[in-house]
């Protein structure tokens, strides 16, 4: 197969322009689109986007207008845009083509192989990023790593495609052991951090320092590990500690993607954390109050958007 010569990066929010600006920087204009409907292509042309104070000048693409695929392709839209941005992109999927989801929660995966089989999409954890986008404005730093791989048993051959290309361009990834057991512990991380970020309407500071905003975020986290371990998946106090750690070390200022939904009162990603632990918290008999007190304080922010 042949290496990736060509990135498509559908959604243009704080991970889109960030993906966008670095792949655009590593190869240059022509083999990076930024892809969307017509509609957001022209807003995009008319108005521009920033990051870290300097306008981007990527090329954007109307999905419509293209015919030939690309060999890779980065979603990162929110998920409430993911049933769209696939349509969008369908035509766009090769034999060939590689596909990675920066998405937070835990389905994103599932939904991009059984809309164009599982053989293409390489399963992917974006963290360590502090991203905010305020208006058609990014700034972003530190700018993270992908976390990639492939479910235990598959074929790895496209991952090695994808870490190839990656070392190419220098590009800053890790590879977990385990990759889904990756994606629940990132969701330990967005159940607590997110949310109470959302909740209690604060940037990194107040879930850095001791009080209640951080004490709500480490109870959720300990929520996921009681419901991960009865779906069987080990996650332990030790992941909770290494997230906290990884909290604690982003800019104080910054914000998780969530706290942004809320700050914009756009709908945000809660069935995503709470929605999905506390409906497995159900299935299991285990009792979640802290995502049970988040994920009602979310809706009523939500109903009064
Ligand atoms: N921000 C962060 O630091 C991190 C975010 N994540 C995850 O990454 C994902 C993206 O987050 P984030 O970048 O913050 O999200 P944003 O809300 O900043 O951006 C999402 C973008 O997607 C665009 N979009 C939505 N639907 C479509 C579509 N059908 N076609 C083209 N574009 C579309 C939106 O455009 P419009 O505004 O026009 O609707 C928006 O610009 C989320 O799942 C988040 O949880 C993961 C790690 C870190
Ligand atoms: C916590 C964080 C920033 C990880 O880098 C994230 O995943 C988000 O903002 O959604």
């Amino acid at each position: 197969m042949r290496p990736i010569q060509t990135v498509g990066v559908i959604g243009l929010g704080s991970l889109g322009v960030l993906y966008a600006t670095l792949f655009t920087g590593a190869l240059g204009k022509d083999r990076v689109l930024v892809l969307a409907d017509s509609r957001r292509t022209a807003r995009y042309r008319e108005e521009g986007v920033w990051c870290n104070d300097q306008l981007c000048d990527f090329n954007y693409v109307d999905a419509a207008s293209r015919t030939e695929p690309v060999d890779l392709l980065l979603f990162a839209v929110k998920f409430g845009g993911l049933r769209d941005a696939i349509q969008t992109c369908r035509h766009l999927v090769g034999p060939d083509t590689i596909l990675l989801s920066v998405l937070n929660g835990i389905v994103s995966e599932e939904i991009l192989a059984e809309a164009f089989g599982p053989e293409h999409v390489v399963w992917c954890v974006a963290e360590k990023m502090a991203a905010k986008k305020e208006g058609n404005r990014v700034t972003c730093g530190p700018w993270g790593e992908l976390a990639v791989g492939v479910p235990a048993g598959e074929d790895p051959a496209r991952l090695h495609r994808l870490t190839a290309f990656f070392d190419a361009i220098h590009f800053s990834y890790v590879l977990p052991p385990d990759i889904r057991i990756h994606l629940w512990s990132k969701l330990l991380c967005n159940t607590g951090c997110n949310q109470a970020a959302m909740v209690f309407q604060c940037d990194y500071s107040l879930l850095q320092r001791p009080g209640t905003p951080r004490d709500t975020m480490i109870g959720a986290m300990r929520e996921v590990v009681a419901v991960a371990n009865a779906e069987g998946v080990p996650l332990s106090e030790q992941d909770v500690t290494t997230w906290v750690d990884i909290i604690d070390h982003l800019p104080s200022d910054g914000e998780p993607s969530m706290r942004q939904d809320g700050k914009n009162r756009r709908k945000s990603e809660v069935e995503l954390f709470s929605g999905t632990i506390r409906r497995l918290a159900a299935k299991h008999g285990i009792p979640v109050p802290v995502n049970d007190w988040l994920y009602e304080q979310v809706q009523e922010m939500e109903r009064a958007y």
